[in-house]
């Protein structure tokens, strides 16, 4: 194993009582990388990155966090790690700054908390009740005590649901300076987009399985990326994918003049995941 591997999973398995959560998933992290795990509702993100955190036990694999195992990890482990869970719902009736003055006291080289609290862009809030918050602030403050300990490696398991769209803005601004300072990080989202705009690399988890890796560019294959030509002809829509779709349009008009409601469309990460989910689901049900 590279010594710059800190998640190192492999042929990982987990079962509910009957029920197969995880049949076969491999994946790993490097140093200063950042994952995207991405899947459809129920695939298994959540029950994989908890495994790594160590709060659930595995059926089968192997599993090394930050070189050891998270089912037999202690407390000096747990001190590189920043989770921020699943919304749980909960709130302290502590104030947010209390709140991570506490946490922050339990690492030893804790961040400046007003600097922290400033970060998620609560600073007018620093002083509330955290249970007097909304749930979108609520939020952030999860995303500040993930922080706080100044992890080495990060896990984020779906942190901007709940967030306005500056909110998630202000949200990839501040991973990327996490980014910057050198943290690992782990994330799980059901925004392509911010899939797309943070990770260096993306797993995609779909029917218990790996179902596709690559970049955010790269995923899928290139044939997924080729552009689509759209136009309307003899009143019905037409479309084609092209290497060239500049040849393509130059033609069309050389044909019909001015063609009506053309269009050219590079697929998003959007498109090729969900192509990737339903070709996978298709080869399933096969
Ligand atoms: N404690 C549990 N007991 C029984 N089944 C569970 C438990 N936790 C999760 N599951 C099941 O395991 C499967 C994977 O769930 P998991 O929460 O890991 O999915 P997910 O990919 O994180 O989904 P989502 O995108 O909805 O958060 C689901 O079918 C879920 O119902």
């Amino acid at each position: 194993m590279a010594s710059s591997r800190l998640v190192d999973v492999q042929h990982l398995s987990k079962s509910y009582g009957d029920h197969v959560a995880l049949e076969d998933v491999s994946l790993h992290v490097d140093e200063g990388e950042t994952l995207a795990l991405l899947g459809p509702n129920g695939a298994g993100k959540s029950t994989t990155i908890e495994i790594l955190e160590g709060y659930r036990v595995r059926s089968g694999g192997h599993v090394r966090v930050l070189g050891e195992d998270p089912q037999r990890a202690g407390v000096a482990w747990r001190a590189g790690l920043g989770i921020v869970l699943q919304s749980s719902g909960e709130a302290s009736v502590a104030t947010v700054r209390e709140e991570l003055r506490a946490l922050a006291a339990l690492f030893p080289d804790a961040r400046e908390v007003d600097e922290v609290i400033d970060a998620v862009g609560l600073s007018g809030h620093a002083g509330r009740r955290i249970a007097s918050l909304s749930g979108g602030q609520q939020r952030r403050v999860e995303v500040a005590m993930g922080i706080v300990g100044r992890p080495r490696l990060l896990f984020l398991d779906e942190p901007t649901t709940g967030f306005d769209a500056e909110a998630r803005r202000d949200f990839w601004t501040l991973i990327r300076s996490l980014q910057d300072e050198g943290t690992t990080i782990l994330l799980t989202t059901h925004y392509l987009e911010e899939a797309a705009r943070l990770a260096d690399r993306i797993v995609v988890v779909a029917d218990r399985r790996v179902a596709a890796e690559g970049t955010p560019t790269s995923i899928g294959g290139p044939e997924a990326r080729l552009p689509i030509v759209r136009w309307r002809e003899a009143g019905a829509v037409r479309e084609e994918r092209t290497h060239a779709p500049g040849v393509l349009v130059a033609a069309l008009i050389a044909r019909l003049g001015e063609p009506e409601d053309l269009e050219v469309v590079r697929p998003s990460l959007e498109d090729v995941y969900l192509d990737i989910v339903r070709a996978d689901r298709a080869e399933a049900a096969a």
